[in-house]
């Protein structure tokens, strides 16, 4: 089935339009495009204990609560609804639609976080997902965190130790005094932002995956994000984003995919699809 997708990318064109946006780097010296990740028709179910589908207002939903009959049963939420796309080498990939369309449970199930309920997703590579939530700890502070993450992304400490001073002036957490040292939980969100997506950036990965980071940093921040995910393609990886900030995703992204109630709406061209995503949400 891999091999049908990858067939019909070649017949549409997708993948020579593509290219033609992104330059020649994610071709090898023979011109082969090398796929990265294939999503095969992924259907994800999010299944949640809880009562009956309700119908009608929130009064009453408020009195079937107080009534407490909480008659048992399990609600099925089809958040991502028969995905199909191939991405390859060197690509930048851009995630967009309104909210709860899908974009994150998408990221999470090529991250492996999350089973299909039907179709698959092959890899080449260990993609890594690199929330705004990504798993560090509050009650640590900044230096501990770098540990951390790095160990999480399967750094050798040789390696952290290398890259730490790297770590912490990209992210210019000591910028304004000495906040490394402080647990995480004195950070404001865009700090603890910056400090994520310095940790993954420190990494070359063969799959980046980034939910939302650079929205969240400030402008200058978000220039030396750009950069580093421009270099990150250019050592052979592919980068997803998922973000609300369409600016971002034109800086960053060649190609994009509109998911919209878990379906894939539109694929392509960054400009393409951000142009008909506007025109549609009237922003
Ligand atoms: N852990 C979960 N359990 C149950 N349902 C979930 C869970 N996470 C997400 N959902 C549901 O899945 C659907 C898709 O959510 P998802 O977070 O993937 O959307 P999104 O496009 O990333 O949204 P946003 O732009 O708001 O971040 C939504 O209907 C949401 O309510």
């Amino acid at each position: 089935m891999a091999e049908q997708i990858l067939d019909k990318a070649a017949k549409d064109g997708t993948a020579d339009k593509a290219d033609a946006v992104s330059g020649t780097m994610s071709t090898t010296a023979a011109g082969a495009r090398i796929p990265t990740v294939i999503a095969d028709d992924v259907h994800i179910v999010y299944r949640v204990n809880g009562g009956p589908r309700g119908r009608g207002s929130a009064t009453a939903a408020l009195s079937r609560m107080l009534r407490r009959k909480n008659a048992p049963g399990m609600r099925e939420v089809h958040a991502v609804r028969g995905v199909t796309f191939v991405a390859y080498r060197g690509e930048s990939i851009g995630l967009i639609g309104s909210n709860g369309s899908g974009k994150s449970t998408l990221l999470k199930a090529v991250a492996g976080l999350l089973p299909t309920e039907r179709g698959k997703v092959y890899t080449d590579g260990q993609p890594s997902l690199l929330g705004v939530n990504a798993a560090l700890m509050n009650d640590l502070t900044g230096e501990r965190n770098v540990i951390l993450g790095g160990l999480a992304m399967g750094m050798s400490r040789e390696q952290i130790r290398e890259r730490y001073e790297d770590i912490v002036d990209f992210s210019g957490i000591n910028e304004k005094g000495d906040f490394i040292t402080l647990p995480m939980r004195t950070y404001s969100s865009g700090m603890a932002a910056r400090l994520r997506f310095s940790i993954a950036a420190a990494k070359d990965h063969d799959v980046l995956m980034i939910d939302e980071a650079l929205a969240t940093g400030d402008r200058k921040f978000q220039k030396r994000s750009e950069a580093r995910i421009r270099e990150l393609r250019k050592d052979a990886g592919t980068v997803f984003l998922v973000s609300h900030n369409n600016k971002s995703i034109r800086d960053t992204c060649d190609r994009v995919l509109w998911l919209e109630k878990g379906e894939l709406l539109m694929d392509g061209p960054t400009d393409e699809v951000i142009k008909a995503y506007e025109k549609e949400t009237g922003k």
